[in-house]
Parts: structure tokens; sequence; C-alpha cells
């Protein structure tokens, strides 16, 4: 059976029926006599991730290495497959029908992404100019707009997990969906707590359930969004301990207390569009698709020419996105294990953000203070 003809089933049906074929089909594979091994693109918390050359097909592809010891067959399955099913997309990372096992690790091929991930072009307590957030977190949104319709989310909406194909962001597309599950399923909290975290995630208790919603996807895309355009993290955990985090919540919280200094550089319009990705009840969060209007907007108060050279950071306090030997660097989470109905965004109409019809920018400008990187 295709998985084209997959495809018209539930999601549910056709992941089943997709890791019961891969099941059947895995065989054992001793890499060196089918791929010439390149180099090591990348590490995560339950393998790492290879550029190879198919020997027979001469293609370059990257195939992901996860260990037996930490990683059960049903979870190398659900990822391999649920991988597979969004591949289509073309903002989702595609995938090549192959799928093994050595005697160590289970191992899937992907297509290679040339420029390695987000993390690595986000320039510390800098962050990006305007222009290349909205291109790359546009593309963001429609890969994740693509999962919600299909009823999964993605749980772990990290840089790491963004893959670029140049630095300009030009082409970009969601990977690793070892975290992803069903909208609606109950799991167990089991995974550490990182700077994207929603905070209704944050004060679970370990292993205690909690349901799967859109709503974790739609607080860590906010959280990205920040990381991008600043270079730091808003908070190191969304948790009222954290200072950065309570400071913001009492601002949203009491509409009319002072912006915390580090959202001032946003316009109004961009610190709407924050308010609406990071309501702090997650039943009030907004749907991905409803901050693609915003896209029209300005996002910075600053000019987006000075930008990032005006950036002034040297003596400030700050939560840096890439503090040295912090737990949750190089993808990895602390300790992570591993019906909608609304009509889906139409790629070939909407393929990038600046197709969105721009409107005004007055009224824009929130302080007119100068504006401080930190805190
Ligand atoms: N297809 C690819 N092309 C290029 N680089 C890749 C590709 N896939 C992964 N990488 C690199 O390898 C890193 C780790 O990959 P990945 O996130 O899939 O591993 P992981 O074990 O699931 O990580 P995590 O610990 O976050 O769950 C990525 O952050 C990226 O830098």
């Amino acid at each position: 059976m295709s998985v084209s003809s997959l495809l018209s089933r539930g999601a549910v049906d056709i992941l089943e029926e997709l890791q019961i074929l891969t099941a059947k089909t895995m065989e054992k594979v001793e890499i060196t006599k089918q791929y010439e091994v390149i180099r090591e693109l990348g590490k995560g918390t339950y393998g790492r991730v290879n550029l190879v050359i198919h020997k027979a097909r001469g293609t370059k592809m990257a195939l992901k290495f996860l260990r037996k010891k930490t990683t059960k067959q049903k979870s190398f399955l659900q990822e391999y497959c649920i991988s597979r099913y969004l591949s289509a997309c073309p903002y989702i990372i595609g995938m090549y029908d192959i799928a093994f096992e050595t005697d160590e690790f289970y191992v899937f091929a992907q297509e290679y992404a040339v420029a390695g991930d987000l993390f690595d072009i986000i320039p510390p307590q800098v962050g990006l100019s305007e222009h290349t957030t909205k291109r790359c977190i546009y593309q963001v949104a429609l890969a994740l707009d693509y999962l919600h319709n299909r009823k999964l989310v993605h749980r772990d909406i990290k840089p790491e997990n963004i893959l670029i194909f140049d630095k300009e962001c030009r082409k970009i597309k969601l990977s690793d969906f070892g975290m992803t599950r069903i909208a609606g399923t109950t799991e167990k909290r089991v995974s550490g707590t990182i700077p994207y975290t929603a905070p209704e995630l944050c004060e679970t208790s370990k292993h205690s359930g909690f349901l799967v919603d859109y709503s974790i996807d739609v607080w860590a895309f906010g959280v990205l969004l920040f990381c991008m355009m600043t270079g730091n993290f808003p908070w190191e955990k969304a948790l009222h301990s954290d200072s950065f985090y309570y400071e913001f919540y009492q601002w949203q919280k009491y509409k009319n207390a002072n912006v915390p200094s580090q959202w001032r550089r946003f316009t109004s319009h961009a610190l709407k569009m924050f308010s609406k990705l990071l309501s702090i009840e997650p039943e009030k969060r907004c749907s991905i698709k409803d901050i693609l209007w915003y896209f029209g907007k300005t996002w910075l108060v600053t000019k987006e020419e000075s930008h990032p050279s005006e950036a002034k950071n040297n003596n400030d306090v700050f939560v840096n996105i890439k503090p040295q030997g912090l737990p949750y660097l190089n993808g990895n989470t602390l300790d992570s294990n591993k019906s909608d109905t609304s009509p889906s965004l139409s790629f070939s109409s909407c393929s990038s953000y600046e197709d969105v019809p721009k409107e005004s920018n007055a009224n824009s400008i929130l302080v007119s203070a100068p504006i401080e990187i930190c805190v």
C-alpha cells in the first residue's frame, strides 16, 4: 500500500498503518557497505545525525541514528512515520523511504539541510534582522499550521529543530518529530524545562499526565520569535521564580504596568502579537494562523537598516541565548524522552510573507526613549 493511498484516511489510522508496514520491512544494514560517512551534522539526546553519501545512488543524505539502548523500536517507528507523513509539506524536512537497523542503532534517512540549523545563525544578544526573521518565521508558521491541521502537536519547537538551506533563511524546514503527538492525547510530563516550555507545563510535576494541545507549540513559537529578534531568551523558565518571566507575567496580567525593558524594542503591533502567542492562559492563546496578519506590520521600533549593529549590550543583564554551559544547548533538552476544521493555508498563493498585503505602519511606535536591549 502506498503512502499516498493512506493519506485520505484519518491521521491516527495512517500513522498506525505506516508503522506496521515499516516494522515488517526493516532490515539490518551494515552502514559502511551502503553509505560513505562524510561527517557528523549534529547530536541530540538520543543519538546523532550524520551526513552520508548513498553509495548506489550517489545521493547526499542525513542519517539519523537513535541508540537502541535508549530508544524503543516503537518510538523510532513513530518518529520515522510521523516525519514521512508530514514530509509532503514544503516547510517540513523531506524524507527518504529508508529505515533500517544496525546492532546498536535504529536509523532513518532525511533530506540534507546544507546550511545547518537556525540556532547557528542567530547572532547572540543581537538577533536577526526583522526581514530575515519574518521570512523564516513565516515558513515555520506554515509548517506548524500544516501539523496542527492534521491534529499533530510538535512539542519541541526551538531553533535547533529548524533546518536551513541558506543563511538568509529563504528556504527553511521544520524537523525532529521525536516528541510529536496527536492532539488531545494524554502524555506523561517527562521532558525537561527549557525556555520554550509553556508555563502550564513548567508547573506540572514530573511524570504527571497532561493533555497534548496546540497551545504548547504556539507558546514555543512566541519564545522562538523573541529569540530570533533579540538573540536572547525572554526568560530561562516560565516560572514565577524567574524574575524575567515574573515581570512579563505582571505586565500581561495588569495591562497598565510598565513594559519590561527587553520588550520595549517592539512596536505596539508586535507586542499585541506576542500577547496572543504568549497568553499565560493556554485556552486564550491564539492559533498560529491568527498571527499571519501581523506580517504586514513593522515589528521593531528601530529602523531595520540600523539593526543589528546598533545593539548595545556590553554590561547589561539578560538571558543569553548562547551562554556557556547551560544544559539546554546543542539541541538537548534537559532530560527529554522521547477536529481542526479550519481551512489550511494555501502554500501556492501564500508562499512568502512578502505576499501579505502591507498596511500603514503609523501608530506602531510604542516608546520614544532609547531602546535598551537588556534589563
Ligand atoms: N537533515 C538534516 N540536515 C542537516 N543537519 C541536520 C539534519 N537533521 C539534524 N541535523 C542537525 O543535527 C542536530 C540534531 O538533530 P535532531 O534534532 O534531529 O536530533 P535529536 O536527537 O532529536 O535532538 P533533540 O535532543 O533535540 O531531540 C540538529 O539540531 C541539526 O543541527
